[in-house]
């Protein structure tokens, strides 16, 4: 080797040695070593290299000069500190088969071993030492060879940079990743919690981990991983009660804070635990609680150790992560399972919902099928509920329905399975002995006087009763839909009786009734099919003759039954929800139909859209009809909501707040069927309405009851003093309309002025009643 190839060597080398004279008498120096086999006990043997050891202790990296056998020639003071060595010269002459494990050691000798047989550098490796304190340490570390004059390998030059807290935040993000990976990927809670605390283990290297969770009533905690903890601790723990002074854990979670104890038998906080841990021995141990995004406990993450000890900042850093990632994985897991119920569950009642029910249901037919034994469906729909609703609002009707749900289950076996099937409906399975019908009579006259019972709410009490219709599988359907849709014709049956009854079906003397369900699946695809349209009937002027606007009254072309009038679908769709939709629909249609007629040169008349109880509460109600508007282009004071009257009084604060909405943005308001509910007048006078429409009830017989006949003066002359527009519907003879005249009543509607009819008719009308007013508009 050239005296340019050193140089070379030199120039690349990070150890900054910048006398080439220097590296010369240490080669020569380390060349006399290792002939001669014999260390000077300091480092004067490199006297004129003194500046330099003084410069290198500088360096809060390792430097270290060894010769051929890898012994220390010279190590700056950090090696000797971290060697657990008062100066470095205690380090010279030793190698690291002496200073380090042999697991350890032995690799640097062979690795050193090897570049200086082949006189290749070792560049960025990385090392890991255990330090004689038992701490680890990785390193990263450039190692090159120095050659004498002829180029022959007589020692190395090395550098090596703690790299400790990088690796560790490395490994530590790694692990996390991981976590979080086993986390989305589905793993039960247990496993990932099993692997957290082993990752954490693996950061901390000796103590153990656990996690225990908060149970639901907050005060206790159980053991849900501790895969290296003994078994019998766990279980020790397992249920313990959260207080001020229950160990690290019961501690944390009660203080909600992290409680860190170096020493378990000094500690006042285990003072009542320490006989139960010495067999463990468990000395120190760490919590740290974690919580929910709402600030509840969920649990805590502990560490222990069988030696007492404080927590670095590094080990405290790991231990909060940990708890961090254990609420991430419960919370999680939480609202997995919560989606999981709601997913089958009805969130009123808690009872499972119709798909959960169907599918048990078809598996208890299915099992029925190879025993034999029956099994009965059994429909039980409250009677009246809605006069509950209306009377009392919502809130007072949920909490009977909640009851209500209360008592069917505590009338039965824990096989059956009960759902609540629509707002006021519900639907159970029962099998074993009382499933047969000669049990059953029993069992649903049990059930019926349990529901009976008093009501207490808070400020009020109430009775509800109910009708009950049953069949059974085998003898009445070979299907599970078979059978609920007898038990569900039974329970129509029960109502017929008089309603507060129940109904066992009976394929003999059954009629042939309405699939109620097949009808609700059916209205669901005719919505989306374009089954339904729209008729309109003309609403008149009394005084004029001329139309002023039009109800839009919805049907539906069944494919099988053809034609349906609402009174065939509304209640149930009203029951089931599938109202929101229905709605949605005719309020678009209506504002399309409306705005054409205007786009076609028609008069402008107001189109009124039937509003129903469930839209009415559905909180879309005002964002479907501003949508219905501005798709349309129809102007908001040619659009006009009806709603029932049961229906606004049923929430007077809210309808109040909803209709001033409309109002606002110039929508016209009728309250329909005025006279039929319970309204009160009082309130009446609160809405910001339009209009009151007579019920046809109160029309129908006006030529022939006086007492009619006041109650719809009295309508009209509220509806003047209220300032609002009365209609009188169901209007069908002369006389009925020459009655209304007289009482100055403004706007009428019925079969008399004209049917509901499909639009092209309707508009055709329209166009006939034009007048010059209209032309001019
Ligand atoms: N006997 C007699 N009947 C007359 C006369 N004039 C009109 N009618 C009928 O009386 C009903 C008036 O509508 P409603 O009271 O709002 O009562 C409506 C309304 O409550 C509901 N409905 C209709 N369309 C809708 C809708 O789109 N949404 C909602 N939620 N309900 C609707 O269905 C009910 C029944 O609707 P329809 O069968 O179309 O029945 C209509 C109409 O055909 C008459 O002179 N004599």
């Amino acid at each position: 080797m050239t005296d340019q190839q050193v140089s070379q060597g030199r120039n690349e080398g990070p150890t900054g040695f910048a006398d080439w004279q220097a590296m010369k008498s240490l080669a020569t120096r380390l060349e006399e070593l290792n002939t001669t086999a014999c260390f000077d006990s300091s480092l004067d043997m490199f006297g004129d290299l003194d500046w330099l050891q003084q410069l290198v202790n500088l360096v809060s990296d390792y430097v270290y000069v060894k010769d051929r056998r890898s012994r220390f020639v010279m190590a700056n003071d950090k090696v000797a500190e971290d060697m657990g060595r008062s100066t470095s010269a205690e380090l010279i002459g030793k190698s690291d088969l002496e200073l380090h494990p042999p697991e350890v050691g032995q690799v640097f000798y062979e690795d050193e071993q090897s570049m200086m047989r082949e006189g290749s550098d070792l560049v960025d490796v990385m090392d890991r030492i255990v330090l004689p304190d038992g701490t680890e340490k990785w390193f990263s570390s450039s190692k090159y060879p120095i050659r004498k004059e002829n180029g022959d390998v007589v020692g190395i030059v090395g550098i090596s940079r703690d790299v400790t807290e990088r690796q560790n935040a490395e490994k530590l993000q790694r692990g996390q990743n991981e976590i979080l990976k086993k986390l989305v990927s589905g793993l039960p809670l247990q496993d990932v919690l099993n692997s957290l605390v082993l990752m954490i283990e693996g950061q901390l290297e000796s103590g153990m981990g656990s996690v225990m969770l908060v149970d639901d009533s907050g005060n206790h905690i159980l053991s849900a991983s501790g895969p290296n903890l003994p078994k019998s601790y766990l279980d020790l723990v397992d249920g313990i009660e959260v207080g001020p002074r229950v160990g690290s854990c019961g501690t944390a979670v009660f203080r909600k804070e992290a409680v860190f104890v170096e020493d378990i038998f000094d500690s006042e906080l285990w003072a009542e635990y320490v006989d139960l841990v010495r067999e463990f021995n468990l000395k120190s141990c760490w919590s740290v609680p974690f919580f929910s995004g709402s600030g509840k406990v969920l649990g805590t993450f502990a560490f222990y150790w069988t030696d007492v000890r404080a927590p670095s900042e590094r080990e405290e850093k790991i231990v909060r992560e940990a708890a961090h990632l254990a609420s991430i994985a419960v919370e999680r897991d939480r609202a997995e399972k919560r989606i999981r119920y709601l997913a089958d569950h009805d969130p009123l009642t808690g009872l499972p919902n119709r798909r959960k029910f169907k599918r048990k249901l078809e598996a208890k037919i299915e099992a029925s099928r190879q025993t034999g034994e029956p099994v009965a469906v059994v429909f039980v729909d409250m009677d009246n509920f809605k006069f509950i609703n209306d009377s009392y609002g919502h809130a007072v009707g949920d909490d009977v329905l909640s009851t209500v749900a209360d008592r069917i289950l505590g009338s039965h076996n824990i096989t059956f399975e009960t759902i609540r099937f629509g707002g006021d409906e519900f639907v159970l399975f029962v099998d074993g002995p009382t499933a047969h019908k000669s049990e059953l009579k029993d069992y649903l006259a049990r059930m019926r006087a349990e529901i009976l019972k008093t009501i207490e709410l808070d400020t009020l009490t109430l009775h509800v009763t109910c009708s009950i219709g049953t069949a059974v599988f085998p003898l009445d359907g070979d299907t599970a839909d078979e059978v609920l849709k007898n038990a569900d014709q039974a329970m129509f049956e029960a109502k017929n009786l008089g309603r507060d009854n129940f109904f066992i079906f009976d394929r003999e003397t059954a009629p042939a009734g309405v699939n109620r369900l097949k009808l609700v699946e059916e209205l669901r695809r005719g919505i989306d099919n374009n089954e339904l349209f729209l008729e309109y009937q003309p609403q008149i002027d009394l005084m004029s003759g001329r139309i002023v606007g039009a109800e839009a009254l919805v049907r539906w072309t069944h494919p099988e039954r053809g034609r349906l009038m609402p009174g065939e679908f509304i209640e149930i769709a009203e029951q089931t929800g599938a109202i929101i939709s229905l709605g949605r629909w005719v309020l678009n249609e209506a504002c399309r139909q409306n705005k054409a007629w205007q786009d076609a040169g028609l008069p402008h008349i107001t189109i009124a859209v039937n509003v129903s109880a469930n839209q009415f509460r559905d909180k879309a109600l005002l964002s479907d009809v501003f949508s219905a508007l501005d798709t349309s282009g129809l102007d908001a004071r040619y659009l006009e909501l009806e709603f029932t009257e049961s229906l606004v009084i049923q929430n007077v604060e809210q309808a109040v707040a909803l209709m001033e909405d409309f109002r606002r943005i110039g929508i016209h308001l009728a309250i329909d069927d005025f006279g039929t509910g319970y309204s009160s007048l009082v309130a009446l006078k609160n809405f910001p309405l339009n209009r009151l429409k007579i019920d046809q009830s109160f029309i129908r017989d006006l030529e022939y009851k006086e007492s009619d006949r006041a109650i719809v003066r009295a309508i009209i002359s509220l509806g003047r003093e209220l300032g609002l527009n009365v209609v009188a519907e169901g209007v069908e003879t002369a006389k009925q309309q020459a009655f209304l005249l007289s009482c100055r009543c403004e706007t009428t509607q019925g079969y008399h002025f004209g049917r509901p009819m499909a639009a092209d008719k309707f508009s055709k009308l329209l166009g006939m009643t034009r007048t010059p007013l209209d032309v001019a508009l």
